[in-house]
């Protein structure tokens, strides 16, 4: 999802509808699904929602168990009384949203699995220059035909249209909060008969001159209209409690993964120990470097500093920091997991490859897995490969050690 920056926005959940051809013997919006009310369901996912400030729950006329079952919501969430359209009950909401408010989302309490992706998808599209409306809409799968009845009573088609032009529209649709306003108050005249025939405000908005944008729907927020929808709502249910946000990959708590690189000449003096990976190998000569020159352990510092942002060896060991002059590559490894930890991040595991002729390596593998793990509180797991002779590597004059490391906020 792009990150745009959005303007302050309202919710007003129409859920006053007396769920007719659901049947349920209640209004639909306090029919219950996994323990919860349509409405409560469709306020959590809008809380979910970022930059929406207020919510106008419209609740059915003279009935104040929605009211109750909202007391144990945040201040934000309000209820205003129903009216006896859909448009009417728009209205009512649209008389207790903030006078400031500069986006209005209008939304179904029907629709209470409409997932927060969606908000951010329509809000987004009204942040486009001159975008002043905008719903979701999915495209249809069965034909759609036009029907008139004839003199005798039955339904004949008179126009199928060209499907691809058709789409079945969603909520929530948002709407800049003066369009929805005017639009509205364009409304007065009408009766409560013909207010009933409007369904809703993206059709309110284009009969007042306005372009409404359109854009992609979610299966999820599907309406319960009739009592077959009840099963599919059940699914939705149980779906978004197995796996909150499965599909919202910007609310995710994602780690993160960083890149190292160090490269050691083999040093000219012959007395020089050899150590890397953690590890002291007497038959080579050992690397040149501020430190013991462990291209590996520092490779490993390097992705971990990366991977939790915190700057990079020079920022931490550089020459200015003369207690390292001369420190092990463990010890580094081991201050660096600390600093890390420190910024609030646990290590998932770092890899290293490194390429070199020297050292022969494969017999104390296990063994330097075991020592760098033991220095960073994580997996380390080390490689190594030879270049084949080429560059200064096959030529034996340095080492070069690539890591990466995983890291994760401590939630
Ligand atoms: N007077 C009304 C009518 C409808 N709605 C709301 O508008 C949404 C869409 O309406 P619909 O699914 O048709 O709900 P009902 O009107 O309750 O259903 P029915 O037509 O079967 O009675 C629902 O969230 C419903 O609560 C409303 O707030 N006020
Ligand atoms: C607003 C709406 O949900 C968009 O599909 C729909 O128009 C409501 O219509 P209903 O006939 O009141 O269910």
């Amino acid at each position: 999802m792009n990150q745009v920056k959005q303007r302050n926005a309202s919710v007003i959940l129409v859920a006053a509808g007396m769920g007719t051809r659901l049947g349920a013997g209640i209004p639909k919006a306090l029919v219950e699904i996994a323990g919860k009310s349509l409405a409560e369901h469709a306020v959590d996912r809008i809380l979910e929602v970022p930059g929406i400030r207020e919510v106008i729950v419209v609740t059915p006329p003279d009935d104040d168990r929605l009211a109750e079952a909202l007391r144990g919501y945040p201040d934000s969430v309000r209820t205003a009384p129903g009216g006896s359209s859909r448009a009417g009950s728009v209205r009512n909401g649209l008389a207790q949203v903030c006078p400031d408010a500069e986006l209005i989302l209008v939304h179904d309490a029907a629709r209470p699995f409409a997932p927060a992706a969606l908000f951010q998808r329509v809000l987004e599209q009204l942040e486009v220059p001159g975008c002043d409306a905008a719903i979701p809409a999915l495209p249809v799968t069965d034909t759609i035909s036009v029907v008139a009845t004839d003199p005798a009573g039955s339904e004949l088609v008179v126009q199928t249209p060209d499907r691809s032009t058709l789409r079945a529209v969603q909520t929530p649709q948002g709407f800049s909060a003066a369009t929805l306003r005017e639009a509205h108050a364009g409304l007065r005249t009408l009766s409560e008969e013909q207010l009933a025939a409007v369904t809703d405000d993206a059709s309110i908005v284009r009969a007042a001159g306005g372009a409404v944008h359109v854009v992609a729907g979610d299966a999820r927020a599907l309406k319960v209209t009739h009592p077959d929808d009840l099963a599919a709502a059940e699914q939705l249910a149980a779906a978004t409690t197995e796996a909150p946000h499965r599909n919202e990959p910007q609310d995710m708590l994602l780690p993160r993964v960083g890149t190292g690189i160090d490269i050691h000449a083999v040093s000219t003096d012959p007395e020089r120990e050899m150590w890397l990976a953690g590890l002291y190998f007497p038959e080579d000569i050992g690397l040149s470097g501020h430190s013991d020159g462990d291209a590996v352990a520092h490779a490993a510092c390097d992705a971990l500093f990366s991977a939790s942002g915190i700057g990079d060896l020079g920022t931490h060991f550089g020459v200015d920091r003369p207690e390292f002059a001369g420190a092990s590559g463990v010890s580094l490894l081991t201050e660096a997991a600390r600093l890390v930890r420190e910024a609030g991040f646990e290590i998932g595991n770092i890899a290293v490859q490194f390429v070199g002729r020297r050292p022969r390596f494969g017999a104390r593998r296990e063994e330097a897995n075991r020592v760098l793990s033991a220095a960073a509180g994580a997996p380390v797991s080390i490689t190594a490969t030879t270049s084949d002779g080429l560059g200064y590597e096959g030529a034996g004059e340095g080492i070069t050690a690539y890591a990466t490391a995983l890291v994760y906020e401590r939630p």
